[in-house]
């Protein structure tokens, strides 16, 4: 099998190929496995990439190496072909979709990725592309959509440009009036924020839905009604530690006034007010009036390394 890795230059903060080539080339060396090593030249060129070698309809292992935005293009070129191989080497800046996993450190070590486990796992299937962790929609997506701004301004570094995204979104309109569609059941009222996730964490480390699995066909959705201004950044700071549900899907009492839970195949979400909602799939950003999300059952296959523990997993042990 062929095995492909597609380094992103540009991801994280310096360009990772200078420390992957080798450390690729030499585990390559010992398993004698048909490696290539690629690197981006363009937004969108990892899934130009995945998609040419997709076409063969040989078996193929794709490792974005990169940030989520790397891993997602590899993934919008992977689903629905059983062929094709996501695995995701992490050297970008937020790497949220290893977090489902534990983290980054067995996802860095080649050698276990090149003995990596095939696992089919559920996606979540939107109009704007394919999701693998989290759509998330509202206050935090607000913040993230922010950021690229303030780091434009000169002297303004990324946890700067964080705070200030922060501050501009506390004095504007926090909450939006929105249409959502769960299953079939449908309910309008004043929304602070949603996560429609299939995997467990989000930005940057967000346990969103702690006990969410990948591989179970359903999404655990998360609803948020406006919180008093005060009270948000001690709920931020529970909901991140994911201190809000267990795990039968039941909310702490602390948080029940503000939070909806449940789980469901299909959400529709409809923006009724004057702003667009500011919409997040897998960290990538954007103002959107409607959203319809569907999971699709293990319609795509990602590489796990080999020897992560199954007590961490966001799904069952291949
Ligand atoms: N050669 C390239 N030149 C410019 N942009 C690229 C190139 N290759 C990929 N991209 C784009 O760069 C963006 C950032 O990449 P990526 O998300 O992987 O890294 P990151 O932002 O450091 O990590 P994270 O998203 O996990 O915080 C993505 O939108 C990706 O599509």
């Amino acid at each position: 099998m062929k095995r492909i890795f597609i380094i992103n230059p540009v991801a994280g903060p310096r360009n990772p190929a200078e420390m992957l080539r080798p450390k690729i080339a030499s585990a390559a060396e010992t398993y004698r496995e048909s490696v290539e090593i690629l690197e981006t030249t363009h937004k969108g060129h990892a899934r130009e990439i995945t998609e040419q070698y997709a076409a063969s309809g040989e078996p193929v292992a794709v490792y974005a190496c990169g940030g989520d935005g790397t891993f997602n293009e590899v993934v919008q070129a992977a689903v629905g072909k059983p062929w094709v191989m996501a695995g995701c080497v992490p050297c970008g800046s937020g790497n949220d979709f290893v977090r489902n996993f534990g983290g980054r450190d067995a996802f860095l070590d080649i050698k276990s990725q090149l003995d990596a486990q095939p696992c089919p796992v559920d996606t979540i299937r939107t109009e704007y592309g394919y999701s693998v962790a989290i759509c998330a929609a509202g206050l935090d997506a607000k913040v993230a959509y922010g950021i690229p701004k303030f780091k434009r301004l000169p002297g303004c570094g990324g946890s700067m440009a964080y705070k200030l995204s922060i501050v501009e979104v506390f004095f504007g309109p926090l909450t939006s009036r929105l249409r959502i569609v769960l299953d079939g059941r449908e309910q309008v009222g004043e929304y602070l924020m949603m996560a429609i996730c299939n995997g467990r964490v989000y930005g940057g480390g967000y346990s969103a839905a702690p006990y969410a699995m990948m591989d179970d066909g359903l999404l655990d959705v998360v609803l948020v009604r406006p919180i008093p201004r005060l009270k948000i950044p001690g709920f931020l700071t529970r909901y991140r530690e994911g201190l809000h549900l267990n795990r039968d899907g039941e909310i702490a009492p602390e948080f029940q006034p503000y939070m909806s839970f449940c789980r469901v195949r299909r959400v529709e979400l409809e923006s009724l007010g004057r702003h667009l909602l500011i919409v997040t799939l897998d960290g990538e950003c954007a103002p959107r009036k409607v959203l319809h999300a569907e999971v699709c059952p293990k319609n795509l296959t990602i590489l796990l390394p080999k020897g992560l523990a199954p007590d961490k997993m966001a799904v069952k042990k291949p």
